[in-house]
């Protein structure tokens, strides 16, 4: 029986450290699946068509993790056939023995609705920018304005916004060093995985 964990929350939140870090613990698969949205993104041309073709080089490009790919990233998510494309990949991968972890936007309301796992992970804009600004040498300032723009777009959008289920449970970081936030984490799935071990 599979084991699938979904951790959502804004930009910068810390949610893919986490979701590396029990991934790690458990001995699970991890999938980042902000990196689709990034790869169809920085493929530039018809958006759908680069999400319906993505290959293993798309992810592997190294300039994925700048500023301007997480915006060009955040405007094709919300195109609702770019998600369509990508839906049964995510899906496929979240079943996978012995267990999954899934870091996004939309992974507990729609990607996984039946985790066993949801976190939401989130932190305050400054702190959430000053991480942001210092991972990527760059002005907290901007850091700000673009995280905030970012969260706007995946919050306001029609298709898949980015929200917390309503099952999750919120973690906030904004006081937490990252072995702090990753101890609470593994402490909160480690209460469910106990529970379903013979
Ligand atoms: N609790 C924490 N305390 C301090 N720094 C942290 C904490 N959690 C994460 N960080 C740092 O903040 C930055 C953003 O973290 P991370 O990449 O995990 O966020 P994310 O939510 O996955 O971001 P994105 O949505 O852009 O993929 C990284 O440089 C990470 O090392
Ligand atoms: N499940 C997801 C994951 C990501 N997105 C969009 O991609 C952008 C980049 O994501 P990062 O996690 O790498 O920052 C993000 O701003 C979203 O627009 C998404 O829609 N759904």
């Amino acid at each position: 029986m599979s084991f699938a964990i979904a951790i959502d929350g804004p930009a910068a939140s810390g949610k893919g450290t986490i979701a590396r870090a029990i991934s790690v613990h458990f001995g699970f698969h991890h999938l980042d699946t902000g990196l689709l949205y990034r790869a169809t993104g920085a493929r530039g041309g018809d958006p759908v068509q680069a999400a319906q073709s993505l290959t293993a080089e798309d992810l592997a490009r190294s300039d994925l993790r700048s500023a301007q790919a997480g915006q060009a990233a955040s405007r094709v998510a919300a195109i609702p056939e770019v998600r369509a494309a990508l839906l049964d990949f995510q899906r496929r991968f979240a079943a996978q023995e012995p267990g999954a972890v899934l870091d996004g936007r939309d992974i507990g309301t729609v990607i996984c609705p039946d985790a066993e796992v949801k976190l939401y992970v989130t932190a305050s804009d400054q702190v959430r920018a000053h991480r942001r600004a210092a991972e990527l040498g760059a002005d907290p300032a901007q850091m700000l304005r673009e995280l905030q723009e970012r969260d706007r777009r995946d919050s306001e959008r029609a298709t898949a916004p980015l929200r917390p289920a309503d099952d999750a449970v919120v973690l906030d970081t904004s006081e937490l060093a990252i072995d702090q936030a990753v101890t609470r984490a593994i402490g909160i799935v480690d209460q469910v995985w106990q529970r379903r071990l013979p």
